[in-house]
């Protein structure tokens, strides 16, 4: 049985950022499972004071002494945790046997956060994660609600449920084999929620959005791992919370330590972040985050995710590392070529849209200047990687009742593509690809392709010329047809 035990009371009035690492530590090491419960709402008290209006009083010194958080006592801890469980107990008369959870018990604890939600709010506003937001101010995101759904779920004993994650949605598996599964929260603006239904089967099953039926599955410490990945420092559009940031930080590697980010690629993305902002010492670098996120993309979850590549990717960007960029952009759309795009899908869209329409124009205007020495423009592999970009989003689109592609999009690329002069075009060698299997999956959409082995037959050595696939049989290229063009020009 998890729970608020003497040992994590002993702990209290917390002051430090230490302690607080401490209370994480003793719920992760404790031979019961972590109280999703108390460290939600004891992570939840201390963002909100340390990022609510009444302290945007920028700290302009960094606190120096060890006491670095405001005091956090006890009593406070103790009303919330006690309400959210009698909330729970009070509304679910959950059978006494204790069993596996069922589709109806799932729904009704669902019903009952959904319930106290305040009507109308901002869904998108930042600090509405917590289980601390649900309990004094009736507010939760979406990935709020499944959260609370789950910990609900952990206060009646039913410790089968848990929080199943894609990149944009989350919802709940059950039952004796966790193989039920249920949505439980909403997604999107204007979508009319499925709660209660089990996800996608139909149309949907091909979008993004479900990846594929791949998402991150969580065991109650990845549970843990989710609602620290959840943590917002921002105080407002320009500035974060310094102490909120450095929490999240060092619980994200106390998680990391303890192995519980191996399966959890956004996690280990999430830290890689922290880490380029301020590095840790004596730990691996951000970079190296980065490659064990895409890692254990493709370990775990046979390469259907795409924010991997994209962490990466916007990293490289940073660090005015381009050809590395286009490597793992292109890779991105590697991935999301098998997808149909749907109208939920629009958190990705917006995500090759940024990389295609603003970040590659960008860097094009740069390597242009003629100032750069040795410049992406004289690389055959970055223009066979930028081809596998645009041709990934082109196949994205392929199949899909709703069209990815408009003229927007036409002019930087044919900008981008024209930046390379002929005689570097005419050393991509765009080879046939003899694996009818990259063809057929997309066409009748029975299944996916998941060895994906699109790039691994890719992987060029470097002395050998960059190589894009390409078919044998031309009319049923992989290539959409204004790639063929280009590539043909
Ligand atoms: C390369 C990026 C644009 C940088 N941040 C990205 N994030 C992607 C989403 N983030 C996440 N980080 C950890 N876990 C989760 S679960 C989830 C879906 C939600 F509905 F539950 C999102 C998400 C964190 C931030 S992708």
């Amino acid at each position: 049985m998890a729970g608020f035990r003497d040992i994590d009371k002993a702990l209290f009035p917390i002051k430090s950022i230490n302690t607080v690492v401490q209370l994480f530590r003793n719920q992760l090491e404790s031979p019961s499972v972590p109280d999703l419960a108390l460290l939600s709402i004891v992570s939840g008290v201390i963002e909100n004071s340390l990022t609510s209006r009444s302290n945007t009083a920028l700290q302009v010194c960094e606190p120096v002494e060890q006491n670095n958080l405001p005091v956090l006592e006890l009593k406070t801890v103790e009303i919330l945790y006690n309400k959210f469980r009698s909330i729970m107990l009070n509304a679910v008369e959950a059978n006494k046997s204790k069993g596996f959870a069922t589709r109806e018990l799932v729904k009704k604890v669902s019903d009952v956060i959904w319930n106290s939600l305040t009507r109308s709010y901002y869904k998108d506003r930042a600090h509405l994660q917590s289980l601390y937001s649900f309990l004094s101010g009736n507010k939760l995101d979406c990935f709020g609600v499944a959260f609370a759904v789950v910990a609900g779920c952990q206060c009646l004993g039913f410790n089968d449920v848990h929080l199943a994650l894609s990149e944009d949605h989350a919802w709940v598996i059950f039952g004796e084999n966790g193989t039920e599964t249920a949505e439980v929260t909403w997604h999107g603006k204007g979508n009319e929620d499925k709660r209660g239904q089990e996800i996608g089967k139909g149309v949907s099953a091909r979008s993004w959005l479900y990846v594929n039926n791949k998402p991150v599955v969580c065991t109650r410490h990845m549970e843990v791992a989710a609602l620290v990945s959840a943590i917002n420092p921002s105080l407002n559009s320009t500035h974060d919370a310094y102490e909120v940031a450095l929490l999240q930080q060092e619980l994200l590697w106390l998680l990391y330590d303890l192995g519980h980010l191996k399966k959890y690629p956004m996690a280990i993305g999430n830290l890689g972040d922290l880490e380029e902002i301020s590095a840790t010492e004596g730990k691996v670098p951000c970079k190296v985050l980065f490659e064990e996120a895409v890692f254990s993309a493709r370990n775990y979850y046979s390469n259907q995710h795409v924010y991997p590549y994209t962490y990466q990717g916007g990293y490289f960007y940073r660090n005015k590392m381009y050809e590395e960029a286009f490597e793992s952009w292109a890779n991105a759309s590697n991935v999301i070529r098998m997808y149909n795009y749907s109208r939920d899908d629009e958190e990705i869209y917006k995500e090759f849209l940024e990389i295609a329409n603003e970040l590659i124009p960008h860097i094009m205007k740069i390597e242009s200047s003629g100032f750069s020495a040795n410049t992406i423009l004289k690389k055959p592999k970055c223009f066979a990687d930028l081809l596998r970009f645009y041709d990934g989003i082109c196949q994205w689109e392929e199949g899909s009742a709703t069209p990815v592609l408009h003229i927007g999009w036409a002019k930087p690329l044919v900008l981008t593509i024209s930046r390379f002069d002929a005689d570097v075009r005419a050393q991509v060698n765009i080879v046939c690809d003899k694996s009818e299997e990259n063809m057929l999956m997309k066409k009748n959409g029975t299944y996916f392709n998941n060895n994906n082995n699109y790039d691994k037959e890719n992987g060029t050595t470097s002395n050998e010329s960059p190589s894009v696939k390409n078919s044998n049989d031309k009319d049923n290229s992989p290539f959409h047809p204004s790639i063929e063009a280009l590539t043909a020009a």
